[in-house]
């Protein structure tokens, strides 16, 4: 038998750990994560330099907005020394229901997000682990949508949902127990959804006499492809996060905690937590572009002014549109002839 030379075996490693290095875990969900899963998978140059994501724990602080009025209903903390914002929906005992004063808040605080350069990504989740959010206050709904402090209804969660598809930063929505009805319209519109092996996703409307005609058809349909959308707003059925993960309604799914010695250890947060950070690495313009490259067909006209308002952004900060500014503010003619006309 031939013998193999020592070169000829390290070729062979080479190839096989390259090719090794192309593949995703087969499961997602394992307690180590995915990131890290993938980081320790791969020695290439790319995985050299950039290394491992960390996996320390985070520190929360409360936050507030610039009127800086209490929040009732929403719980909004930014992580210390990182960029990450959370806005947590704060009614438990209303499976994280939402009213017209929760939607107000949610709709403050990611303003305050936005707005807030420190902060890169933003995380929407809702109290404890029995829901993410079970969608309009059934009780609160009135001829006219839905009314609390005042006497006529609002259906003013269509708003955020437009507020979280138009915010230039990355909305992940980490899902705990149920997201249902408006809830898992909130969490469609999400950027990307980390659920916990113990999220169930459904809409209800057609049993509680109600209907999303927006986002809530139009999302799920090139979420989960025309056929399954008609299957989850006819027949109304709740789906296991396995079977969301299969259908593409999220991007993992991890145990809710894990054991450590004997201690139980929240997981979800950890492994969102990971994602976060591993996009708050990259180029943050790189990002803004890509979410509204990513959304501007389906949202029509107001995509297309998403991402032609990047455009703009990034041109003022070139010499060429400078000198268009200053020549204008000199009062002279703009000299364009420097500027190169780009193959
Ligand atoms: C989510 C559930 C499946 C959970 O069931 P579970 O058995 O775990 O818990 P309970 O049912 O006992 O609930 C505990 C407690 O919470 C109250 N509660 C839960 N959800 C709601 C709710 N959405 N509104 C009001 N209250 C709620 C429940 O009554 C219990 O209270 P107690 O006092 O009895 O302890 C299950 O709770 C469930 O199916 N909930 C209803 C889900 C639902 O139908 N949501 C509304 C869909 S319509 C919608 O969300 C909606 C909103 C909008 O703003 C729109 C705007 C524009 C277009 C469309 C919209 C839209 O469709």
């Amino acid at each position: 038998m031939a013998q193999v030379s020592e070169k000829e075996l390290s070729s062979v490693k080479r190839r096989i750990s390259s090719v090794a290095n192309h593949l995703v875990p087969a499961t997602s969900g394992s307690n180590s994560g995915s990131v890290e899963l993938n980081n320790a998978s791969m020695s290439d140059s790319y995985h050299r330099i950039h290394g491992v994501v960390p996996c320390h724990d985070v520190v929360w602080r409360i936050a507030c907005d610039e009127s800086g009025k209490e929040f009732t209903d929403i719980i909004y903390e930014k992580a210390v020394g990182e960029g990450i914002a959370k806005i947590t929906i704060n009614r438990p005992e209303r499976r994280n229901a939402f009213r017209p004063q929760t939607i107000k808040e949610l709709i403050r605080a990611f303003n305050d997000a936005r707005d807030d350069s420190s902060v890169g990504v933003i995380i929407l989740t809702g109290k404890g682990t029995k829901a993410f959010c079970s969608g309009g206050d059934q009780a609160l709904r009135t001829k006219d949508g839905y009314a609390d402090y005042e006497d006529f209804g609002r259906l003013n969660v269509l708003d955020l949902q437009v507020q979280i598809r138009r915010l230039p930063k990355p909305v992940i929505a980490m899902v705990a127990g149920y997201a249902i009805g408006g809830g898992h319209i909130l969490h469609m519109v999400c950027d990307l959804t980390i659920a916990a092996d113990n999220a169930i996703f459904g809409q209800t409307g057609p049993k509680v006499g109600s209907f999303d005609a927006g986002y809530g058809s139009s999302i799920m349909s090139r979420l989960v492809g025309p056929k399954k959308a008609r299957e989850m707003w006819f027949l109304t059925r709740f789906y296991t996060a396995a079977e969301a993960d299969k259908m593409g309604l999220v991007n993992t799914v991890v145990s809710m905690f894990y054991f450590l010695s004997d201690f139980q250890q929240e997981n979800l947060e950890r492994e969102t937590i990971k994602w976060c950070r591993e996009i708050l690495r990259n180029s943050p313009t790189a990002i803004r572009v890509l979410k509204s490259a990513l959304n501007a067909v389906d949202d029509g006209h107001a995509g297309l002014q998403e991402l032609g308002g990047n455009a703009t952004l990034i041109y003022y900060g070139t010499e060429e549109g400078n000198e268009g500014k200053t020549a204008y503010v000199e009062r002279r003619r703009p000299d364009f002839s420097k500027f190169p006309r780009r193959p």
